[in-house]
């Protein structure tokens, strides 16, 4: 497959704004027992979730599936503490956060782990669009996602070129 050359560049602003959207979609599908957040790109969006709906019991479950742009094999670094676990069987709603579903691999094998919970993430790709409950902002499959994490402030070449 070609690499995504679309580059998407994120600012804490957005994403905030992007999650507490998020929120506001997710307020009428609960309320949540416990929000189990994908790491580590989940951990931002679940954070402000929990704040903005109130969930106290936050689990993380660590998957890798990434070398900076080429994804490889998937592994379960950490897996889900077995009272969420016994949780979600029994009918307790519990929500998953990702920061993205892009092909949808890692969504795949969370939601196996977690039958009945709600998925959730901020942005989707078509190719993993499906594998999720809820999401606010969809881009193309050729699009990279640059998260505020990841980036920094730097010097941009004008548009019409030459240096400013
Ligand atoms: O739908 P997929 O094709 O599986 O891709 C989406 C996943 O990839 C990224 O995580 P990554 O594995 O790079 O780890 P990170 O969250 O620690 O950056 C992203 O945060 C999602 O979790
Ligand atoms: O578009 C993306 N951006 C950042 N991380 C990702 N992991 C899968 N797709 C992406
Ligand atoms: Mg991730």
């Amino acid at each position: 497959m070609t690499q995504p050359n679309k580059p998407f560049p994120v600012s804490w602003d957005q994403f905030h704004r992007d999650s507490r959207a998020l929120a506001w979609r997710l307020h009428s599908e609960g309320p949540f027992a416990a929000i189990v957040a994908i790491t580590r790109g989940g951990l931002v969006p679940a954070a402000i979730i929990a704040r903005e709906l109130n969930v106290r019991v936050i689990e993380s479950v660590s998957v890798k599936s990434y070398d900076h742009q080429s994804q490889g094999k998937i592994i379960v670094l950490k897996s889900i503490n077995s009272d969420i676990l016994a949780a979600d069987a029994a009918g307790q709603k519990v929500l998953i956060i990702d920061d993205l579903v892009d092909t949808g691999a890692t969504a795949r094998v969370v939601r196996d782990m977690l039958p009945n919970a709600h998925f959730a993430t901020v942005y989707a790709k078509p190719q993993g669009r499906d594998m999720v409950d809820s999401f606010i902002t969809e881009v193309s499959q050729d699009t990279w996602i640059f998260f505020p994490w990841d980036l920094d402030f730097t010097y941009a070449a004008p548009i019409a070129g030459g240096t400013d």
